[in-house]
């Protein structure tokens, strides 16, 4: 680009910048010296490809989506948690707000990301344990307790029964005397992730599928600030695959969302911006910022050119961002502190919107009281301490995170077109159900290649690791002495007693037929193909479970079980 269009494109920036609302904080060095919001090439000079890196607040956005970067907002610090009851969450969710947390995010526990009540046989010793126990509207009324919904954004990280608990989320709302209208927030609902690598789905796709363009119609319709997808690379890269894989994953998985809104008629600048991103930041601290950078600038031009998005909001990639728990480790644990700041720091530099940081014992257990602070301190360390937030995409124009941004989108669009080429096998008529990119990814879940791929991938880092060629502290290097006498979380089993009488007084004390109506209505509504979302509010309205919500469900569509792999 020659010197003149990037002296147009910094006066651009300088005009949304000036206009646009800044944080009243100390933008100096810890020096004292002044700093300006955005650094680029110096004036007079020609820089080739620049039109690739722009400035922030413009597309393709590698710089961020915001001309202001952190000085007009810094990131959401976002903490993941939840465990045993709702009324003990509750209580941990006052901490996290009352220390500075800016938004809160829902860990549920595993029967209720299966779809099952806390008295299912199935869920037996597993209640309250990886994170809080929800069977109907009262749990969540309890788990919000005291917290205004309609201030404070609140993320829920659960896919195969997405829809039902959204629906108590809402009824929760209502019941605080909060129009569901004004809500903001996130619920995670990607499918195509659990299929690829976290592997918590009920149904087959189809359904799947079908109650997610339900949602996503209604929230465009009704709910406009809700994000009702977070399109997740977190678990695809922890399982095991690359940076690049895991970029190209997630946007792809983004891009079938985007087909399956066209597919039933939606205005992608309406509900594309409802579509928002969660990614992994590992240890290898430039190319997690180049993998950010990249996410951005490939979902922006994607959006514009190939789904014909047109408004700002609906070519952003917004995303949250969780260090990655599976650098942690067991052994010397207080070393955990160190890497989740490092990852935190990649994920800021990045630019990320919302951030969770990891406790140093979470390779062991939940997050103790103590823990999870030490993880939320350490985000306000990085805002508050190092400057950090000074200065938009301070490492642009570095030659090693552009050229590391460039190879790793250049990586995902290779992977792009393996995905697309495998849709095309699927559909060789080009005739494509939702879209071309939805098929190859439907096929790819089917014969198993995306688990294939991150198996290889976790295959070869395991033998890097073991030959010695990647290092790990505390684990093939520098064994020793930072040994861990740490106090653990424990969640008792009297939880899952208390919550199961919890949950037969309040069955006993519903109106069974107003239950067994709604479920039937719910249930003709999976059959007549109209918008679900009416019928199970009803239904959770009247203290329907999840449990039942879900084996009405089961029923109708049947179960989905994995082809074998290997
Ligand atoms: C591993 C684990 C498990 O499975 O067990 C998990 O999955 S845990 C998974 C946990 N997942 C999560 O916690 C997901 C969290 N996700 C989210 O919170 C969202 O989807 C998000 C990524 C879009 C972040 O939303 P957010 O509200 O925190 O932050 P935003 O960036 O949207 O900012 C809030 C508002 O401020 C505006 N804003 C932000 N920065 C600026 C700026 N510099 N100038 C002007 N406006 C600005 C935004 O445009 C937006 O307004 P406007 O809206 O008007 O534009």
């Amino acid at each position: 680009m020659d010197a003149d269009a990037i002296e147009e494109g910094r006066r651009r920036w300088q005009a949304r910048y000036d206009a646009a609302r800044k944080r009243d904080a100390d933008f100096t060095t810890l020096s004292g010296d002044s700093v300006e919001p955005v650094y680029g090439p110096r004036p007079g000079d020609a820089y080739d490809g620049f039109e690739r890196i722009g400035w922030p607040g413009e597309y393709p956005y590698t710089r961020g989506l915001h001309a202001t970067g952190y000085r007009g907002r810094t990131w959401t610090i976002r903490q993941f948690a939840g465990f045993g009851n709702a009324e003990q969450t509750n209580e941990r969710y006052k901490m996290i707000l009352a220390n500075g947390g800016g938004g809160l995010s829902v860990a549920f526990d595993m029967p209720t990301l299966m779809g099952r009540d806390s008295d299912d046989p199935r869920s037996l010793g597993e209640v309250g344990h990886c994170g809080v126990a929800i069977d109907s509207a009262a749990d969540m009324e309890v788990l919000f307790k005291d917290i205004p919904l309609g201030d404070v954004t609140t993320s829920m990280t659960i896919s195969g029964p997405a829809v039902p608990v959204f629906c108590m989320y809402l009824v929760a709302a209502e019941r605080q005397g909060v129009d569901p209208a004004l809500l903001n927030g996130t619920l995670q609902t990607d499918i195509f992730k659990e299929y690829i690598a976290q592997k918590e789905w009920l149904f087959e796709p189809e359904p799947h599928l079908r109650l997610i363009g339900d949602l996503m119609e209604h929230c465009a319709q009704k709910i406009p600030a809700y994000k009702p997808l977070s399109v997740s690379g977190y678990h695809i890269r922890e399982a095991g695959s690359t940076a690049a894989q895991e970029l190209a994953y997630t946007l792809a998985d983004g891009f079938g969302y985007v087909e399956l809104g066209l597919s039933r008629g939606m205005d992608v600048d309406v509900f594309a911006p409802g579509l928002s991103f969660f990614f992994d930041a590992h240890l290898d601290f430039f190319e997690e910022i180049a993998k950010f950078r990249a996410a951005r600038r490939i979902w922006a031009r994607w959006m514009r050119d190939v789904y014909g998005a047109r408004s700002d909001k609906a070519q952003w990639l917004r995303f949250h961002t969780q260090t990655a728990g599976v650098s942690l480790t067991a052994q010397q644990p207080y070393n955990n502190v160190v890497r989740t700041a490092v990852e935190a720091l990649a994920a800021v530099l990045g630019g990320t919107n919302s951030l969770h940081t990891n406790a140093l014992d979470e390779t062991l257990a939940l997050p103790s009281e103590q823990a999870a602070e030490i993880a939320l301190r350490t985000q306000q360390v990085l805002m508050e301490e190092t400057g950090v937030a000074n200065v938009a995409d301070p490492l642009g124009g570095s030659w090693y995170v552009e050229q590391l941004t460039d190879r790793i989108e250049a990586d995902a669009e290779k992977i792009f077109e393996q995905i697309r080429e495998r849709g095309l096998r699927a559909h060789p008529d080009g005739r494509h159900p939702i879209g071309p990119i939805t098929s190859g990814i439907l096929r790819g879940i089917e014969d198993g290649w995306f688990t294939g791929e991150i198996a290889e991938s976790a295959f070869q880092y395991q033998r890097a690791l073991e030959k010695g060629d990647k290092r790990v502290v505390g684990v093939n290097v520098h064994h020793g002495s930072v040994t861990g006498d740490l106090e653990i979380l424990r969640v008792s089993h009297e939880v899952e007693r208390d919550q199961v009488r919890e949950l037969g007084g309040r069955r006993a004390a519903r109106d069974e037929t107003a239950v067994r109506s709604s479920l039937d209505a719910m249930l003709a509504a999976a059959r007549d193909g109209s918008n679900m979302i009416g019928p199970m509010l009803a239904a959770v309205r009247v203290e329907a479970t999840l449990g039942e919500i879900c084996d009405v469900l089961r029923e109708e569509w049947g179960v989905y079980t994995e082809p074998p792999g290997f």
